[in-house]
């Protein structure tokens, strides 16, 4: 399984349709336009982020089942992000350290049970998409989700860079696989044809050599 990480927007479910196509294999999206939640934490995200991020959680473990049962599907976003999203958000306030406490260890037992449910625990490749804040809001705004716009909701544009301050450690840290970065600043694997073939070669190069292609 090969995990797609990064920002909102950075283009995530666009290289998952693109890259899973390249390989033959499957994408695992994450629910969005479907997700009955979603609206409402943007409306309120005191009140609901709890429940937002139990939705993402039982949706995202469904996924990575599913999508581990064979070498190289493709997964929108990691189990890990879910996890620095529940903390930037408890950080601004709108989680209590009980709910923290109550995700932190849910999420713990769920790992553990990773292995006996997909005979893996993690995926064979990270590939973390890289994007500066004015790439993101282009993204976001050609998009067109309106409760992702921050000129309906001026408390977005904080919320969008505490996020992207936060990925880049996230990174870092990120120790639980391979990992690879792309910039979404320099590729645009969208529009470009050049562009995507580069992106793919990339990563069929870190897939050649952890023997899974
Ligand atoms: N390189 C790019 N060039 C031009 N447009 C792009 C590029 N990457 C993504 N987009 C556009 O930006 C928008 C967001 O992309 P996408 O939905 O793939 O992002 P995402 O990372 O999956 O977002 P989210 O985290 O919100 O699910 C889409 O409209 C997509 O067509
Ligand atoms: N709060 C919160 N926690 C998550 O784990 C999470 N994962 C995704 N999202 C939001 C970002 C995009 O608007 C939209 C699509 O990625 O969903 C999340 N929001």
């Amino acid at each position: 399984m090969i995990v797609l990480s990064g920002m909102i927007g950075a283009g995530k479910s666009s290289l998952a349709t693109i890259l899973s196509e390249h390989l033959g294999t499957q994408a695992f999206y994450e629910q969005v336009d479907d997700n009955p939640v979603l609206p409402l934490f943007y409306a309120d995200p005191k009140k609901y982020a709890f429940l937002l991020q139990i939705y993402f959680l039982n949706k995202r473990f469904a996924s990575i089942k599913r999508a581990l049962a064979d070498d190289n599907n493709v997964l929108d976003r990691s189990i890990y992000e879910d996890s620095l999203f529940f903390h930037i958000n408890a950080d601004m306030g709108r989680a209590t350290e009980q709910e923290v406490e109550v995700y932190d260890e849910l999420l713990d037992n769920m790992m553990e049970e990773l292995p006996y449910a997909a005979h893996k625990k993690a995926p064979d490749l990270l590939v973390h998409l890289v994007i500066s804040y004015d790439k993101m809001l282009d993204h976001i705004k050609k998009r067109g989700r309106s409760y992702e716009q921050p000129e309906n909701d001026s408390t977005l544009v904080d919320y969008y860079h505490n996020l992207l301050e936060r990925y880049d450690k996230w990174y870092e840290d990120y120790n639980y696989s391979p990992k690879m970065k792309i910039d979404c600043d320099q590729y645009d694997f969208v529009e470009n044809t050049a562009d995507r073939a580069e992106v793919l070669r990339l990563i069929d190069e870190q897939l050649k050599i952890r023997g899974t292609l």
